[in-house]
C-alpha cells in the first residue's frame, strides 16, 4: 500500500470502521456503486482493505443501471484492470421517473435502487451493504431534516435494515478534497449520471447554508458530527 493512500483516505476509512466495528471476520460486503467520486473511492479502499487488512471478508461492488448512467464500459475496464469485483444490475426504473411530475423524483429513485441493492444482497448471500456516504452527506442530511421534517436525524454510520442486512458507511469520517484527489491520482474514469433531477434541490439548499456557515466557522461540519454522538438528552425538549 502507498504512503498517499494511507495519508489521503485508508487511515480516515480505517477510524470509521474501528470506531464502529463495521467489519467482521468472513464478512461479505455488497457496496452500492454510483460510479461517482464517493463510492467508487470506497470501491477501491474496501478492496484494498479485504486484501491486506487484518481481518479476511469478501467485497463486491454493485452498479444499478438505472437507465441513466454514462461511461459503464471504460468503468467495467478500470475495475476489470485493478482487481475490482463489479456487478451490474440492469432495470432501467429510472428513465420513466420524472415523465408527468412537477417535483424531483429523487426519493422515489433512491428507495428503489435501495430496494434492488437490498434484494440482490439477500439473493447472494451478502450479510453486509456499504454505502458511499461522506461525512458532507451526513451533515447534510442532518440540515434537511431540521429544514424539511424538523427532526433531529441523520444517516447512521452503520444500522440494521428491516431485512436483517447491516448497512456501514465507512466514509463517514472522510473529507471530500481527500476524496476527489484521489480519484485524480487513481485516474478512476468516473461514470456520469445523466439525470436532470443529479442536482437534488433540497440538498443543494442544505449545502450552500453550509458552505456559507463555513465561510465564518471552518470547523462547522466537523463540530455538527462531533455533536450528533454527543447529545444531552437532558437538555432537549
Ligand atoms: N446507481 C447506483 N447503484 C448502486 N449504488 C448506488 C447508485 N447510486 C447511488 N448509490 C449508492 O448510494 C450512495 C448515495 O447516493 P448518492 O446519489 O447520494 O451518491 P452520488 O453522489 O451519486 O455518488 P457517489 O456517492 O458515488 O459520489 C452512493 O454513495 C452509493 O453507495
Amino acid at each position: 500500500m502507498k504512503r498517499w493512500m494511507e495519508n489521503l483516505y485508508l487511515k480516515s476509512i480505517r477510524k470509521a470502521i474501528e470506531t464502529y466495528a463495521m467489519i467482521d471476520e468472513g464478512d461479505r460486503i455488497l457496496i452500492g456503486v454510483s460510479g461517482g467520486k464517493d463510492s467508487s473511492l470506497l470501491f477501491y479502499a474496501l478492496n484494498q482493505l479485504s486484501q491486506f487488512g487484518p481481518k479476511s471478508f469478501k467485497v463486491t461492488g454493485l452498479t444499478v443501471d438505472h437507465g441513466l448512467i454514462g461511461n459503464l464500459p471504460e468503468y467495467k475496464v478500470f475495475c476489470k484492470e485493478n482487481g475490482l469485483d463489479l456487478m451490474v444490475y440492469e432495470e432501467h426504473y429510472a428513465v420513466n421517473l420524472s415523465h408527468g411530475k412537477t417535483y424531483a423524483p429523487c426519493y422515489t429513485c433512491s428507495r428503489l435502487r435501495k430496494g434492488i441493492i437490498k434484494r440482490y444482497a439477500i439473493e447472494n448471500g451478502y450479510n453486509k451493504i456499504a454505502m458511499g456516504h461522506t461525512k458532507d452527506d451526513l451533515v447534510e442530511t442532518f440540515m434537511m431534516n431540521i429544514l424539511q421534517h424538523g427532526k433531529m436525524a441523520t444517516m447512521r454510520p452503520i444500522s440494521e435494515t428491516e431485512e436483517g442486512l447491516v448497512m456501514i458507511r465507512p466514509l463517514m469520517f472522510l473529507e471530500e478534497t481527500a476524496i476527489i484527489k484521489s480519484i485524480e491520482i487513481l485516474k478512476f474514469p468516473l461514470m456520469m449520471d445523466t439525470c436532470e433531477f443529479a442536482d437534488d434541490r433540497l440538498r443543494s439548499k442544505a449545502e450552500d447554508l453550509i458552505n456559507q456557515i463555513e465561510l465564518t466557522i471552518p470547523e462547522f461540519s466537523d463540530k455538527v458530527i462531533q455533536a450528533l454522538s454527543n447529545v444531552d438528552l437532558e437538555r432537549l425538549l
